[in-house]
């Protein structure tokens, strides 16, 4: 038997036509567009990627986007005069600053300067601490989307093991907590685990995030569970001289032959993160004016 395969980017697309439907319901009912500003700091190829992405389907989604470009060596004080000045603009109503940053910048600094109710990457600490005590904030776009997918694929996670691998406060951690909340029994693993592999056989949900390609085999996986791949490392191409490759955490083709679900790499997770980084600009807006928040987009 050979898992299915959860298309994330798919998804995704009703994710994005879900939110073009509320901000053109925003737009006609209360002339109110969601405004989006994403802060890249330096040239980092990749992250010029992402930030064109965004900018592309935040516009095809019916908002605004304000892209901010800022030289590599732009000081820490001259990056938060941005900041004040998004944070106080009524236009704006989500702010993301692509990461990684360059050495002399400080991203916990940053993430700490951004207003919390516009804080749509969901990194503050006071959106973690909302998350954490069960109450309304803004949640980490991946594990958001991870979330989704597994709504989706599990109407009832009641009971269930999930175990996520990762620990980070950018996806590991809030994932957790989501699938808490699901009434999963969560397990986080991570570097120190000492059986790594028996522990994440246990799970009938395995979410990996440690960013080593490939490194979750077939024999680690419950038959039947669901899998999610977070990670995505790049590559050289193995056939193709000077293109790349994108590789999740699973050693895709022989989980597949054991799990019962599984996102592939590319096209799984990747998408839902863009996704619902619109969702949440959707969702902050709607609270910056006190309106009904959109349904299904959100944690
Ligand atoms: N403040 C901040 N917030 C982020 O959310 C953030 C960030 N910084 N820095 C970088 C990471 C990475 N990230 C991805 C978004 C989309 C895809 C995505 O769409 N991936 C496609 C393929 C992309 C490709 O082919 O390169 C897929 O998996 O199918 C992947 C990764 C957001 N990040």
């Amino acid at each position: 038997m050979s898992a299915r395969i959860i298309d994330g980017k798919a998804f995704a697309a009703t994710i994005r036509e879900k939110v073009a439907q509320h901000v053109a319901r925003l737009s006609d009912a209360h002339g109110i567009t969601p405004g989006l500003a994403v802060v890249l700091v330096g040239e980092d190829p990749a992250s010029e990627v992402y930030v064109a992405s965004k900018h592309k389907q935040t516009v095809e989604a019916g908002m605004r986007s304000f892209e901010h470009k800022l030289p590599a060596d732009t000081s820490e004080a001259d990056l938060f005069a941005l900041i004040d000045r998004l944070n106080a603009d009524p236009e704006v109503h989500g702010i993301l600053c692509q990461f990684p940053v360059p050495d002399h910048l400080d991203e916990r600094a940053i993430v700490a300067r951004i207003d919390p109710a516009k804080d749509v990457d969901g990194l503050s600490v006071t959106n973690a601490g909302l998350l954490a005590a069960g109450e309304k904030g803004l949640v980490s776009c991946t594990p958001l989307g991870c979330l989704m997918l597994l709504r989706d694929e599990l109407p009832d996670m009641t009971g269930l093991e999930a175990v996520v691998i990762g620990r980070s406060n950018l996806f590991g951690k809030p994932m957790a907590q989501l699938l808490l909340r699901e009434n999963c029994t969560v397990t986080i693993a991570h570097s120190r685990t000492r059986d790594l592999p028996g522990t994440v056989r246990r799970a009938d949900i395995v979410v990996a995030a440690v960013g080593r390609a490939e490194m979750v085999k077939a024999d680690w996986v419950k038959p039947g569970a669901t899998v999610i791949d977070v990670g995505i490392t790049r590559i050289p191409h193995p056939d193709k001289p000077g293109k790349t490759k994108l590789l999740g955490d699973v050693d895709f083709e022989a989980v597949r032959e054991v799990a019962g679900a599984i996102t592939p790499v590319p096209g799984g997770v990747g998408p839902m993160t863009i996704a619902c980084l619109l969702a949440n600009t959707v969702t902050a807006c709607c609270r910056a004016h006190g309106l009904a928040e959109p349904e299904g987009l959100t944690a």
